[in-house]
């Protein structure tokens, strides 16, 4: 289908003799948000990381488009537009917002010291930095310090320096954790405005919101996919129930 934008094809990682992910295949689409269900040590994150190129594949194969990235670094695969949000490590927190987001874009810059050049150099990157912002709905927050946002406006944040760096694709690891109520709410509200110009791929354990905003759900049992489908079959499905749910 053409309108694949990032594939796992048959990737397997193997920890010693722990089998954590095992022949997996999973493609994200333009426009589609895929989240990847599955309880605890699944292997979830560990297929997360390996798209991103936070964890090398031991076998299998990971295509941005046409183009096999698998042996690509993750800078070198954020620069060819795989964005993956980091649960707050990627924030600096003594930066503001503004500042925040402005590395993140400057990060695509591949020619090296880019980050410390003359401020005149800077309009491109807080162009793209105030659009990160504003999708975000974190506008008017441009010059606050990132440490003094609350957990909900510290996880826009996450996604607004991913945005910065204009990827394609979007990774993400739990975006709703350690959310309220009214937080995750906003937060769905994102995902929705955002997978209309990106694919999405999610791991969350919040059942409702992955019912509310997935397009296509993959569960993850033991390593090994156990389906993929759509939410309604996922959710009918006795082999699910059984495996996942545990009834
Ligand atoms: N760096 C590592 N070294 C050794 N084993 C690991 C490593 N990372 C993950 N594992 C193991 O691989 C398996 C899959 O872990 P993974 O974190 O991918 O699961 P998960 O589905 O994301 O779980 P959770 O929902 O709890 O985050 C687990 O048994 C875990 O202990």
């Amino acid at each position: 289908m053409n309108d694949v934008l990032l594939r796992a094809e048959n990737v397997s990682k193997h920890f010693g003799g722990l089998v954590a992910n095992d022949n997996v295949s999973l493609s994200v689409y333009k426009g589609k948000t895929h989240a990847i269900l599955g309880p605890n040590g699944a292997g979830k994150s560990t297929l997360i990381n390996m798209l991103s190129g936070d964890l090398t594949c031991s076998s299998g194969s990971v295509f941005l488009g046409n183009l096999d990235v698998t042996h690509l670094q993750p800078n070198e695969r954020s620069l060819l537009g795989i964005g993956r949000s980091y649960q707050k490590t990627n924030i600096f927190p003594t930066f503001t917002v503004l500042e925040n987001c402005r590395l993140a874009a400057q990060s695509r810059e591949p020619r090296l010291g880019a980050v410390f050049s003359s401020a005149s150099n800077y309009e491109p990157y807080k162009n793209l930095a105030e659009k990160a912002i504003w999708e975000t709905g974190l506008e008017g927050y441009e010059s606050r310090v990132a440490s003094a946002l609350s957990h909900g406006e510290q996880r826009q944040l996450e996604l607004a320096i991913v945005l910065a760096t204009q990827p394609s694709v979007l990774l993400l690891d739990e975006p709703l954790a350690g959310m309220g109520s009214e937080e995750s709410f906003q937060m769905i509200d994102l995902l929705k405005k955002l997978v209309k110009t990106h694919g999405i791929l999610l791991v969350e354990h919040d059942m409702d919101a992955v019912f509310a905003i997935a397009d296509i759900i993959t569960v993850m049992v033991n390593g090994s996919v156990l389906m993929t489908d759509t939410p309604d079959r996922v959710r009918a499905s006795a082999e699910v129930q059984q495996a996942y749910f545990g009834h």
